[in-house]
């Protein structure tokens, strides 16, 4: 298997700090049935509708992140992560449901289960109560845990009549693969630039390892949900 991307020093840290959430996250059942291929297509289309409902608040979120923007670098890497979510990632859920006969207008109107609501409004209100960073440490686990499960399955997985190579191609893809290394180098110079070369002695970062484990432990939650549609 090959090692971890390398996401920079921040994110590093969050993940060794978040310990064992980080490993229920990312090696949760629902990653190791989408990894060989065993996990219930039914079970895959109820994480896939409540995904892109995900998807449009999770957009929602980057976009408060260029308002909540000070460099143009932050500006720049939110507005490209919100056009890669709504080009990219939204295609994908369409183009499978479309195969499935679900329409785009019924993903949008899909009603959200408890995990999923709490989850994306968590991570919006991380942004709307504190600054950019706190936005960033919500933000963090989704983004850079789907870019490592993404890389990690696509080394495992090279058989293209996988029944499941085309979600796993999206997040192991160089495209999905570019906006992580992107976001990872950006959470570094934000951080720098507000809390300086130091940052763990910072009197702010017990709070924000707090939010980015929170967040990992609400997406072992959303996997758990997705098993429910079995
Ligand atoms: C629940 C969840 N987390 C992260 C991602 C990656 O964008 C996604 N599509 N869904």
């Amino acid at each position: 298997m090959s090692a971890a991307p390398d996401y920079g020093e921040t994110f590093a840290h969050w993940r060794s700090g978040a310990g064992e959430t980080w490993t229920a996250y990312t090696d949760h059942a629902f990653v190791r049935g989408l990894r060989d291929g065993t996990l219930p297509r039914a079970a895959f289309l109820h994480y896939l509708v409540q995904d892109y409902v995900f998807l449009v608040h999770f957009s929602r979120a980057w976009a408060l992140g260029v308002v909540k923007s000070e460099t143009m670098k932050e500006l720049r890497t939110c507005a490209a992560t919100v056009d890669g979510l709504v080009k990219t990632e939204m295609a994908l859920h369409i183009e499978v449901c479309a195969r499935e006969g679900i329409r785009e207008a019924e993903l949008f109107a899909a009603t959200e289960e408890p995990e999923n609501l709490a989850y994306t409004r968590y991570v919006i209100d991380a942004g709307l109560s504190g600054d950019f960073l706190d936005l960033m440490a919500a933000l963090a686990p989704c983004v850079l845990g789907y870019g490592e499960i993404g890389h990690k399955l696509g080394s495992a997985v090279s058989d293209q009549a996988h029944p499941y190579a085309e979600w796993i191609n999206t997040y192991a893809g160089e495209e999905y693969q570019s906006v992580c290394r992107d976001v990872g180098a950006m959470l570094d110079q934000s951080v720098a630039n507000r809390i300086g070369g130091l940052p763990q002695n910072s009197p702010r970062w017990g709070k924000l390892q707090s939010r980015f484990t929170t967040a990992c432990q609400l997406e072992a939650g959303f996997w758990d949900m997705g098993l429910r549609g079995r």
